[in-house]
């Protein structure tokens, strides 16, 4: 069976990504990649490294033109605009795996306080698969629409998700330190991204305001059953790509890093994306691949966890492959590892 594969948003980094990803992929072929440019551009335009494929132009496709040709959307749109359209789509009978954040939180609430925008299709929000699937694989099998993990809640939620479900951790005065890599802003022009202000710099931002920090804490708190509470305080590192999350918690009983590790470790076991090592990660081990590398280390009376993910592949277009395997019955790994 070959699934019939959309990419919205075809050219920004996170489609880019998965374009390449899905190319390789045996199971899925590409038959739409779309724009809001009406010229029918070549796929190389705008991404050059794709000039020899010469069946993939982008283009300013219908709602009605995507459902004749497609089985299943990936949708890279900015939020708003993707919610906008999401329910269109699954209304035709189309599968939807939306890298955005508007299906992302549980509570209309809170994604309106934190996005500062009314939600365009709020009854869908208690019913998405939220795609991490290490910690939330069933509602993914069968879903009709994925919404997949920001990347900075993909590394803090892998570090700390396991320390809480087996109690090793306190719920509360947790602290997520954040290193992001300039693609986690995307390919739309912005001025924090542009080369002078981003070269040679290194800078919080969103200290206490930004919209990950609710992903974080409804993700600990659905995995561990519990109310959470964390600190989340991104910052910008002037290179390409990459996450590194040095998260902070409280133990609940005296441990030693032997035993943190142990119990990552044997956490994700099976888990063939979450490789528990003993060294300190480095985000350029990860970077191209779906893996997260964690660590731990108690130092004082805390226990230190420290990720790293590749945000554009386990941050955004990898997961988002992993959770189509896993949508379709396919092996989870397909076209994710060589
Ligand atoms: N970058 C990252 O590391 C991650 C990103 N994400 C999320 O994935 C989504 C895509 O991100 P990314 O690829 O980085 O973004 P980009 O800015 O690189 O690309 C987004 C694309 O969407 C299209 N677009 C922009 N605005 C609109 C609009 N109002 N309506 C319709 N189409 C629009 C543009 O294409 P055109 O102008 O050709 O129409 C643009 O190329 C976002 O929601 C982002 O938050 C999630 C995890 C990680
Ligand atoms: C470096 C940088 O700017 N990163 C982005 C996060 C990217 C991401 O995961 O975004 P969504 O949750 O919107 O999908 C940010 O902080 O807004």
């Amino acid at each position: 069976m070959t699934i019939r594969v959309g990419i919205l948003g075809a050219t920004g980094y996170t489609a880019f990504e998965l374009a390449k990803i899905l190319l390789r992929h045996r199971g899925a072929k590409i038959t739409a990649l779309t724009t809001r440019q009406d010229d029918r551009p070549h796929v190389s335009s705008v991404h050059s490294s794709l000039t020899g494929r010469l069946d993939l132009h982008l283009e300013n496709l219908s709602l009605d033109e995507l459902a004749e040709r497609c089985d299943c959307i990936f949708g890279c749109l900015p939020h708003a605009a993707s919610a906008a359209v999401v329910p269109s789509l699954l209304e035709r009978g189309l599968k939807v795996v939306d890298l955005s954040a508007d299906y992302r939180l549980r509570d209309v609430a809170v994604y309106e306080k934190w996005y500062g925008e009314k939600h365009p299709d709020p009854a869908r929000l208690p019913n998405s698969a939220y795609g991490l699937p290490e910690l939330f694989r069933d509602p993914i099998r069968g879903a009709e629409l994925i919404a997949n993990p920001g990347c900075y809640p993909t590394a803090a939620t892998l570090a700390l998700a396991p320390l809480l479900k087996n109690g090793m951790i306190q719920p509360t005065d947790i602290l997520v330190d954040a290193k992001s890599g300039v693609s986690g802003a995307g390919r739309t022009p912005k001025l924090g991204t542009l080369y002078c202000e981003a070269n040679e710099s290194f800078s919080a931002y969103g200290v206490g305001t930004h919209r990950h920090m609710p992903e974080i804490e409804q993700n600990l708190e659905q995995a561990s059953g519990q109310k959470c509470s964390a600190i989340f305080t991104p910052h910008l590192v002037p290179m390409d790509r990459g996450i590194l999350s040095t998260c902070y918690a409280k133990p609940t009983a005296p441990v030693t890093t032997a035993e943190a590790i142990a119990a990552l470790r044997e956490f994700y076991a099976d888990e063939p994306f979450v490789q528990v090592i003993d060294g300190l990660p480095t985000t350029k081990s990860v970077s191209g691949t779906n893996y997260c590398h964690l660590t731990a280390r108690v130092v004082n009376d805390r226990i230190i966890v420290i990720s790293v993910i590749d945000n554009l592949i386990k941050g955004a277009s990898g997961a988002a492959v992993q959770n189509f395997n896993i949508m379709y019955d396919l092996a989870e790994t397909t076209a994710l590892v060589d």
